[in-house]
């Protein structure tokens, strides 16, 4: 599973991102429109765990219907519980070893890192992938700091000591695409660009086309299936 990754597109989410519609629509129409990636981030929305392990399965079959890698947020136990693809984990959670240890050798661990020595120690530590933000000021995670700005992917691609994936995050839109990927990074992982979005299928087209287009593969065709 690991090596067959893209990151390009990377929709992070969870119900209190999805404007009062159906997640499960919601990522529908997200994978639809091209995205290669899902993690469930439900954070404060007020469903119960109980709740919360019921989206997680209707989403993980989703995924497992559609071919979409799925990721958990956060929580170990959550992850193992709905045989995910992966877990994600930040600076303020399980540490990255326990981490690893909990969820096993094959499943992908993503590591969030602002800097350089946060990399280095998450790479040293077992992570399959980073999550660099956040890029640009963002509404969606109110406890998220000062943007860092695309600058600091490239100053962890340059300076880490082995090649790992790095996806940007934070407050990354169409027109924020660009800057993200010249800068190094491997895709984008977005919230409220998909969604937050009226039309998701349609903002993951747009946000595919423009990852693609920055990575210098040739721009499709308007309608063009991204995948
Ligand atoms: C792909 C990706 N990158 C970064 C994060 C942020 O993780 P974290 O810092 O732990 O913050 P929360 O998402 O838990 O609020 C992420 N979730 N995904
Ligand atoms: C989860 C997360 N981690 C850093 S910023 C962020 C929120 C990204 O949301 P959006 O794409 O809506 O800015
Ligand atoms: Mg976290």
């Amino acid at each position: 599973m690991k090596g067959a990754i893209r990151y390009s597109l990377y929709l992070v989410m969870g119900s209190q991102d999805c404007r009062g519609r159906d997640p499960v629509r919601v990522l529908d129409q997200a994978i639809d429109g091209g995205i290669t990636l899902f993690q469930f981030r439900e954070k404060n929305s007020g469903l119960t765990l109980r709740e919360t392990v019921s989206l997680g399965e209707r989403l993980r079959s989703l995924c497992r219907e559609r071919n979409i890698p799925f990721i958990v947020n956060d929580r170990a136990d959550l992850a193992l519980l709905l045989d995910a693809d992966g877990l994600h984990v930040g600076q303020d959670d399980l540490p990255v070893r326990q981490a690893r240890r909990l969820i096993g050798p094959h499943r992908l661990l993503g590591v969030s890192a602002e800097t350089v020595e946060e990399a280095e120690q998450a790479l040293r530590e077992g992570a399959d992938y980073l999550g660099v933000g956040p890029i640009y000021a963002t509404a969606t995670k109110p406890d998220a700091g000062k943007p860092i700005g695309p600058g600091a992917i490239a100053e962890i691609r340059q300076r880490l000591s082995s090649p790992l994936p790095i996806v940007g995050i934070g407050g990354i839109d169409v027109a924020g695409v660009a800057e993200v990927i010249r800068a190094g990074a491997d895709g984008v992982a977005v919230v409220s660009a998909i969604a937050g979005k009226p039309d998701p299928r349609k903002a993951a087209v747009e946000l595919r086309q423009a990852v693609e287009r920055a990575a210098g593969a040739a721009p499709g065709p308007a309608g063009f299936d991204p995948r």
